[in-house]
């Protein structure tokens, strides 16, 4: 049996795709399914802590943020990703999985706050570590929040799986004749302006050497695919 590719990564997990067909929200299917794959790459031995957003719930530059002051805005939407923490974490619970939630705002009564080490000792304990309020900071998202906390617990690598299957020369969703990259480096994906991450992440990962791998999250098996180093998404590199 051939082994994962990776000891420790950070899975960086779409709030927008907890809705699944839903307008908003959270689908129960759908987070069930996600934690069906986060259990598969789990049971391999792989250390896992994960950073999910908060589009689903509420988004800082939506619409429907529109006249808020934009700071106010932002921590909505990490309160957001508090709540999708905590249903990721009991979805895990119910899976038989151990999960500890971390955030990085106060919030004592509802989640641990972010704590370097404690994490460090959860993912070595093989617990799976939810980090939870982006980065603690508007202006942010959960992209970087994910960039960041890579870095700290020094993660092989990032892994953002979001609702497309990989960096494309231009948003699949608009351009049909956009073509995707196998492989892209950081300044070439930073030079284009291609917006499937924000720059700020690029630019943090980039620094630090750390690659991030950009895969599909509604396509069956792909984080097992992309936890056993085979040829899915893209993968973002020095
Ligand atoms: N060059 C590109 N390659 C791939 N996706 C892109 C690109 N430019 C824009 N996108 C869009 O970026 C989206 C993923 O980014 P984001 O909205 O931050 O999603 P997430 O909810 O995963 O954080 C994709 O769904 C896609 O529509
Ligand atoms: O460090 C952070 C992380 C998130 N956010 C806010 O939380 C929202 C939800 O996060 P994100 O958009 O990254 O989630 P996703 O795209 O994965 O749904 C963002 O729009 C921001 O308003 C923030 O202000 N600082």
């Amino acid at each position: 049996m051939t082994s994962p590719a990776y000891k420790r990564v950070l899975l960086k997990l779409s709030g927008e795709a907890l809705m699944g067909d839903d307008p908003y929200g959270i689908n129960r299917a759908t987070i069930e399914r996600m934690v069906a794959d986060v259990s598969e790459v789990s049971k391999l031995g792989v250390e896992l802590a994960i950073v999910i957003g908060g589009g689903n719930i509420f988004r800082g530059v939506a619409p429907g943020a529109e006249g808020m002051d934009r700071a106010t805005a932002d921590y909505m939407g990490m309160l957001a990703t508090v709540m999708n923490s905590l249903a990721l974490a009991d979805a895990m619970r119910q899976a038989g999985i151990t999960a500890r939630v971390m955030s990085a705002i106060a919030i004592e009564q509802v989640v641990e706050p972010y704590v370097r080490p404690k994490a460090l000792q959860y993912l070595e304990e093989g617990k799976i570590v939810v980090f939870a309020a982006g980065t603690g900071n508007p202006f942010f998202t959960t992209d970087t929040a994910a960039a960041l906390r890579g870095s700290e617990i020094g993660a092989e690598i990032v892994l953002k799986a979001t609702k497309v299957d990989g960096v494309y020369s231009a948003d699949p969703n608009k351009d049909p004749d956009a073509t995707r990259y196998s492989t892209i480096t950081f300044d070439e994906a930073i030079s284009k302006h291609l917006q499937v991450m924000d720059a700020t992440a690029f630019a943090l990962c980039r620094d630090q050497k750390l690659p991030i791998k950009v895969f599909s999250i509604v396509k069956p098996g792909a984080l097992k695919r992309v936890i056993m180093g085979e040829d899915e998404g893209t993968l973002v590199h020095v």
